[in-house]
């Protein structure tokens, strides 16, 4: 099978052989204390890769992508333009990800326009990890599929250096994500439109675009939801999973229990509360290639790419539109690799200016998130076989396997660590009550019904993106996060070099230029309050361990003052993965580096289009935005490219 390299086979076959030996030694029972955290991530690894091994072979086709780039582009010396003609398409996207994909996959339907689309990365579709919700947090530890990103010090946040993973394969984040269908709240387009002056974008107009990417699946467990506002033509299956771990329901009811109200759909207008498509595969966007003949404006007009960092360039023109779709992160990293960005910022790696957007990579906002960890009393799910200690577990893995991938996409593997959410305000007085609560807190929603928190539970407790359990425990664990920070920070170049990784520096509960903010960190010690309120509601409250005194686990945290839930805060907080706004669509005196349709300032034949374009964050997980905004970038340049036609 491709995508799993030899030497990843050969460190399973390690583990798998000390697995044997320690049987050989001590026999079933002794296994599961000897195992070690990683003889067991190595163990289920193995079991995943025999059985996805036997399934996948069976159903792989021959590749469709291109993999040697001298059959989309033209070598030519780095950094030099080509004096020969370049192979020409209609539009290349840079970057195949969540919105790369779908812009493609949309123009491609017109047969007049060609595309090419590079993406960095391979093909998702033969990773085991990728393909099985319940795994794909594995992938942060495999920088050939997913870039391990590290942030500057976060000063306001114990000083520490954040992972920050990003995708590098077809398909981008939505190939790792959690698969959690939740697209923010109406108010967030309202404002979307009020920002970029073009109500094109309003919830009223634009949410035509979520029901064009969605198949909606009715779940006979959710008669209530309105289908007549679903999507039912589009290629993205949306719906919901079976519930698979009993705190799934629990969790629901003791958010009820807390005050929150029930809502049956997310995503209802109610609100929250050519013909020749060419994709190539590793293939690096390393700059796009800009025209800059002396008295005309400056044009985009092809992308240099590459294979590796060392290995040849090579170009390919774009006769109309280069449209970059890398990413929040490597979308503003390419435009400053080409010389767009703060002219300062530029000159100072190097650079040379071809336009001064000062509004590149600035305006990084992402959603903060807080994790507090709780004992199960009794069993209500157990997980623990996913990495099998013994050979219980091993034969429990094969076991979900098959469910999974044999009977219909059931069973424990469908689990997204993200079965069920919550979203409130925290200025909403039955929840937080004044004489409780009485700091007044800004209001940074974007609507009046828009939520500001989200909490999703998880049927385990994990640190570290999941790189650490509690061992030899059952536990449970609630999630929640800030769904309109004030905090705003910024992506920049450490080097001229494509291949370096640039500097992420969100800079958590701290204002670009005007200090710390104290309403983050003050809205995050509340949620942990009501997070907390929840924990002590039925069902929730008899399936934890309420006398657990362990002080890695939260069961005491009620105890303790808003100054230590602070400092906890600022310890714990990590991304929950949705960083947007870098190439903001906004008016260029307002730090805007892309206009309504999403063209980019002072360079003609040049778009972005992902969840860099974003005006404001929105209250809720990323990736059906980007979808919705590759839609509608699509049907505006099909109906542009044809009125040139006539
Ligand atoms: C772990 C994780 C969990 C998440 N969970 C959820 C969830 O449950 N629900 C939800 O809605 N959202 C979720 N998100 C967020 C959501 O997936 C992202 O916001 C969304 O996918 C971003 O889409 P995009 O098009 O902006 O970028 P991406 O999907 O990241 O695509 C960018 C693509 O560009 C490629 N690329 C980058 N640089 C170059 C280059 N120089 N040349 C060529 N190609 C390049 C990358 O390899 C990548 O394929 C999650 C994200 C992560 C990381």
């Amino acid at each position: 099978m491709s995508g799993f390299p030899d030497a990843a086979i050969s460190s399973l076959t390690k583990g798998l052989n000390a697995v044997v030996e320690k049987l050989n030694a001590g026999g079933a029972n002794g296994l599961a204390a000897a195992l070690k955290p990683t003889t067991r991530t190595l163990l289920s690894s193995a079991v995943l890769l025999v059985f996805l091994r036997l399934y996948l072979k069976k159903r792989q086709k021959k590749s469709k992508y291109v993999t040697n780039l001298s059959k989309v582009g033209k070598q030519v010396q780095a950094g030099q333009v080509s004096a020969q003609a370049l192979p020409e398409y209609d539009v290349i996207i840079v970057g195949g990800g969540t919105s790369g994909c779908a812009l493609a996959a949309r123009l491609s339907e017109d047969p007049n326009i060609r595309v090419l689309l590079l993406e960095s990365g391979g093909s998702g579709r033969v990773l085991p990890d990728s393909r099985t919700p319940a795994s794909y947090t594995r992938l942060y530890a495999k920088p050939e599929h997913v870039h391990n990103y590290f942030t500057e010090p976060q000063t306001s946040a114990d000083g520490k250096k954040k992972f920050w993973p990003r995708a590098r394969m077809l398909g981008g984040c939505s190939s790792i994500n959690a698969q959690m269908a939740q697209y923010g709240a109406p108010g967030d387009f309202d404002e979307w439109a009020a920002i970029s002056g073009d109500d094109s974008w309003s919830w009223k107009i634009f949410a035509q675009y979520f029901r064009k990417f969605e198949n909606y699946q009715p779940h006979p467990g959710y008669p209530l939801v309105d289908k007549s506002v679903k999507g039912t033509q589009g290629p993205v299956h949306v719906g919901y999973y079976n519930s698979v771990s009993g705190w799934c329901n629990y969790f629901i009811e003791s958010c009820v229990a807390a005050g929150i109200p029930f809502t049956h759909d997310f995503n209802g207008p109610q609100g929250t509360n050519g013909a020749g498509r060419i994709i190539a595969t590793n293939a690096t966007g390393t700059r796009v290639i800009i025209d800059e003949t002396p008295g005309e404006q400056r044009r985009a007009v092809g992308v240099e790419f590459a294979n590796t960092e060392n290995g040849p360039r090579f170009q390919a023109r774009a006769k109309k539109d280069v449209i970059i779709s890398a990413g929040a992160v490597q979308s503003p990293h390419i435009l400053l690799l080409s010389g767009i960005g703060p002219a300062d910022h530029l000159k100072s790696k190097c650079v040379k200016v071809v336009e001064d957007l000062p509004g590149v990579g600035a305006n990084l906002v992402d959603h903060p998130i807080v994790d507090m960890y709780f004992k199960q009393s009794g069993v209500v799910a157990d997980f623990s076989f996913l990495r099998p200690g013994s050979i219980g577990g091993i034969l429990k893995l094969f076991g979900a396997l098959g469910q999974y991938y044999l009977l219909g996409r059931g069973g424990p593997l469908a689990m997204n660590w993200g079965e069920s959410a919550a979203f409130i305000r925290t200025d909403d007085p039955a929840l937080f009550p004044p004489s409780e609560f009485p700091e007044k807190l800004i209001d940074s929603t974007s609507a009046k019904d828009s939520p500001d928190i989200e909490y999703f539970c998880t049927s385990t407790a994990y640190k570290d993106h999941g790189r650490i359990f509690f061992e030899g425990i059952h536990t449970f664990a609630i999630h929640a996060y800030l769904l309109r920070p004030t905090s705003r920070g910024q992506i920049r170049l450490n080097s001229s070099n494509p291949f370096a990784h640039p500097s992420v520096n969100p800079k958590t509960f701290h204002l670009l230029a005007i200090s710390t903010t104290h309403e983050d960190v003050a809205k995050l010690v509340r949620s942990v309050r009501l997070g907390l309120r929840i924990t002590q509601q039925e069902p929730v409250r008899s399936h934890l361990d309420q006398t657990c005194t362990r002080p890695d686990l939260d069961h005491q945290l009620h105890l303790k003052s808003d100054k230590e839930i602070e400092a906890l805060v600022r310890e714990r907080v990590e991304t929950v993965y949705h960083p947007t706004s870098t190439c903001r669509m906004a008016p260029l005196e307002q730090g805007g580096v892309v206009d309504n349709k999403l063209r980019v300032y002072g360079v003609q034949g040049l778009r972005v289009c992902d969840a860099s374009v974003f005006p404001s964050i929105i209250s809720g997980h990323t990736a059906g935005a980007c979808f919705a905004v590759a839609e509608k970038l699509a049907d505006d340049i099909k109906a542009e490219y044809a009125a040139a036609r006539r």
